[in-house]
């Protein structure tokens, strides 16, 4: 069974990966996806200037999934920068640059940097963070998004890709297909980042469970899966070319496979890494082999997209 996946001119020893955010915080939490089963490593979105993010609690783990308000924390953009310097490329296995900068001119900035190392290292723009209170998600502001990808494009001459949030209508799903459609050297999308501003609520104690926003956070887990799915075979359908990763609800072989079903490239996992660890991806990896040697599917490529319609 081979799960590799070839993209971005570089070949991966599986399909599956960290989603930035969760276990990407640290060098020691990099490291530790690096040396794990996962096929490539993604860092927490970075800012210009580091930041300690919002008041705790600001995650919560549910039955069904995941809430978090976490607020953009991070080493700063010189500290991953720094990693990305040092990072083991012959390990076959790629590093992806978060970047979420406040501004378009700090993004500009970190991809511009980021150019001038001439590392194999490949943006991933954070078009997508819903916890940062009175920023609002720059892909859901299509007029800001064509700007701002216009601005990356003479920023940055590689090849990068953009995490999106998640849409919910036809109308929007072209509208944005029709932008990311003009960039050529935009490579993929991730799709999704949380569904944003969800409100969990404790029965006991009668209150919401994160500080911030007051409970207002990201969704993750099985409450995010079937809108995961939906975007990622829409934009597989929409953008020609492009490379879609999938993200969102992963936490076994099931649904890795329905990811690849729907035409993800690659898959990243989030909350299920949160609790699991980077154990988790010799776990998905192993059970995505299994389901796949029961269907007769040699690798991924027999299969992705391949979802029917009835
Ligand atoms: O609150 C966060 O740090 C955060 N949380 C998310 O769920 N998605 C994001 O893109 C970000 I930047």
């Amino acid at each position: 069974i081979d799960l590799s996946v070839t993209w971005l001119g570089q070949a991966m020893p599986g399909c599956l990966y960290n989603a930035s955010g969760v276990w990407c915080r640290e060098e020691e939490e990099l490291e530790a996806v690096r040396a794990s089963a996962a096929a490539a490593v993604v860092s927490k979105s970075a800012t210009l200037a580091p930041r300690d993010g919002n008041p705790e609690p600001r995650y919560c783990q549910t039955p069904l999934g995941s809430i978090n308000s976490m607020g953009l924390p991070n080493r700063g953009f010189d500290y991953y920068l720094d990693y990305a310097r040092r990072y083991r490329y012959g390990s076959g296995k790629p590093l992806f640059l978060s970047l979420s900068g406040l501004s378009l001119d700090d993004n500009c900035a970190m991809l511009r940097a980021l150019a001038e190392e001439g590392l194999p290292a490949v943006p991933e723009v954070n078009l997508s963070c819903p916890n940062v209170p009175g920023k609002p998600q720059l892909g859901y502001d299509f007029a800001a998004t064509a700007e701002a990808l216009d601005a990356f494009d003479a920023a940055y001459p590689g090849l990068y890709g953009v995490k999106l949030p998640p849409y919910f209508d036809p109308a929007h799903f072209a509208a944005m297909a029709e932008i990311l459609n003009r960039h050529p050297r935009l490579a993929f999308v991730t799709c999704i980042n949380s569904i944003g501003n969800g409100l969990v609520v404790d029965i006991d104690s009668e209150a919401v469970v994160i500080k911030p926003k007051d409970g207002l956070g990201g969704l993750g887990g099985d409450y995010v899966l079937p809108t995961a799915l939906a975007n990622v075979r829409e934009f597989y359908r929409l953008l020609p070319g492009k490379d879609v990763v999938g993200c969102g609800g992963v936490k076994s072989g099931r649904e890795a496979f329905m990811h690849i079903l729907a035409g993800a490239r690659a898959v990243q996992v989030g909350t299920c890494l949160y609790h699991e660890g980077p154990g988790a991806f010799a776990r998905i990896s192993s059970e995505l082999a299994v389901l796949m040697r029961a269907k007769g599917y040699r690798s991924l490529d027999a299969f992705r997209g391949k979802l029917r319609t009835l």
